[in-house]
């Protein structure tokens, strides 16, 4: 690795002392390698030591090449460093996981934050998943897709459109853009592009989106601001600037000591800070900070004339909702030719979000009706309430499921005409057409793997996470 930057060198000496040859020598070793597990598709636990702060999180002995594994794209997983997993605690000892929430994921891509949220809320709750760069928002609704959680909204708004829902959130989740020092080992780039000037700037970013977005989150609401950074410019000082600004306070989270995590208060700030040679995890920063006043009733305001969602008709529902588990908790809405899923308790709030914001993507998108024609839709494939038993499903080889990944033609010798759920050790990937004895790959082009293949594929050669399913 290159040299730390003089300057942020100098400074890391004095907030660690006696600690910094610790954390050099910790800054030049290969970062460990974690994933978060998807327990609702992978439903056995993984024979893997847990990252100790996450309840989902393990630690894989090597960076294994996760692109040719069928699982990472069938949402079974996510590959997350450990330390941003620590949101967990935050928000479990924060507020009541248990109880409907509204939770704002507002820097939300590639989807990390949120897919770990999407895993933590109760079904009634509602995730906003947000991402103000397009293309950057587009891969999160694939992330999102992939995980499969029915009661998550992705957005493409900049902060300050959230203005338009004033009191709206219970949480807010502002896992900001910054100059990225707990990355360094991870990202050398991270470390060309840094600069005490680049160090002021991103502060002064992040001041900007916390007051664009602080309108929007109820009295008594809890925001839970992070970054994966170590200076105090965009840390402390930020959350102190909003408490006094807005009359706010912070709150301490219960640390077990084995963890490694160093708590510090600065100008009242309770923060959180994780040191690479101190614990299994890349350098990440995070703090509590709750609005002062009572909490908000989660009601809307009262009955609203005129609807921008369309409920699906009849005939259209009533082909596709035996498509889902737990059809009378949905309602069930139509867009043009596309009918598409949501909780029915948030009907109202994901109207509001139609009215407010650029909706990308909302619930789940099932089905596309040409008049009698059904094409079911990637979404319901790779849904954790999909009605399996409604549907053919054909298992592949890892080869056939890599190739099919990849968007290429498979052959598996069927007849007639129907659509198929192709699986591999059981576990959905994604929907193809029999036509014949054609079958037809229906995998969204967008996600296709573009790497090329091994000449030889093998199971035994290629890494899959099944490897490490605990099975009884
Ligand atoms: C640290 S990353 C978020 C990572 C994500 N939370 C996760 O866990 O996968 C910060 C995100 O903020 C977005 N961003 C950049 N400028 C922004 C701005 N002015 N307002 C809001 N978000 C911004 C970036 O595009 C990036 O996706």
């Amino acid at each position: 690795m290159k040299n730390l930057p003089l300057s942020f060198a100098e400074r890391m000496q004095l907030q660690l002392g006696e600690a910094f040859p610790a954390f050099e020598t910790a800054m030049t070793l290969t970062p460990p390698v974690s994933i978060r597990a998807n327990m609702a598709k992978l439903e056995q636990p993984l024979g893997l030591p847990h990252v100790p702060w996450s309840s989902q999180g393990y630690y894989l002995p090597e960076r294994p090449l996760f692109t040719l594994d069928p699982l990472l794209h069938a949402g079974a997983y996510y590959v997350q460093e450990a330390s941003s997993m620590f949101l967990e605690q935050a928000l479990k000892q924060a507020v009541d996981v248990t109880e409907p929430l509204r939770v704002l994921d507002l820097c939300g891509a590639p989807g990390g934050k949120s897919t770990h949220l999407a895993s933590l809320l109760s079904a009634e709750s509602l995730l906003v998943s947000n991402e103000v760069i397009r293309s950057r928002a587009t891969i999160l609704a694939e992330n999102i897709a992939k995980w499969g959680s029915g009661n998550v909204v992705v957005t493409n708004n900049d902060p300050r459109d959230f203005q338009k829902l004033p009191e709206f959130f219970d949480v807010m989740v502002v896992d900001a853009p910054c100059s990225g020092e707990g990355m360094f080992r991870k990202d050398p780039q991270a470390m060309e592009e840094w600069s005490e000037e680049n160090v002021k700037l991103c502060a002064q970013r992040q001041q900007r989106i916390l007051m664009d977005v602080w309108p929007a989150l109820k009295p008594g609401g809890v925001l839970i601001y992070s970054t994966c950074t170590w200076n105090t410019a965009e840390n402390e000082d930020n959350i102190a600037w909003l408490a006094q600004q807005e009359g706010a306070k912070s709150l301490a989270l219960e640390l077990e000591a084995s963890w490694g995590i160093v708590p510090g208060e600065q100008q009242g700030v309770q923060g959180y800070r994780f040191y690479p040679h101190q614990l299994q995890g890349e350098g990440f920063f995070l703090a509590v900070i709750q609005k002062s006043g009572e909490g908000a009733v989660n009601g809307t305001s009262g009955k609203r004339k005129k609807y921008k969602l369309a409920l699906a008709g009849k005939k259209e529902k009533a082909l596709v909702e035996s498509w889902l588990k737990n059809t009378e908790e949905l309602e069930w809405l139509q867009y043009g030719d596309y009918i598409s899923a949501i909780p029915a308790n948030l009907f109202e709030e994901v109207d509001t979000l139609y009215q407010n914001l650029y909706v990308l993507q909302a619930g789940t998108e099932v089905a596309e009706a040409k008049g009698k024609k059904l094409k079911p839709q990637h979404q319901l494939a790779l849904s954790q309430q999909l009605s399996l038993n409604e549907f053919d499903t054909a298992e592949v080889s890892l080869e056939q499921a890599l190739r099919y990944l990849r968007k290429e033609d498979i052959q598996l010798g069927g007849s007639g005409s129907n659509w198929v759920l192709l699986q591999y050790q059981g576990y959905t990937l994604g929907w193809a057409k029999q036509i014949g004895n054609r079958m037809n790959n229906y995998y969204p082009k967008e996600w296709r793997i573009r790497m090329e293949l091994p000449a030889v594929v093998e199971e035994e050669q290629l890494f899959s996470l099944t490897r490490y399913l605990e099975r009884f």
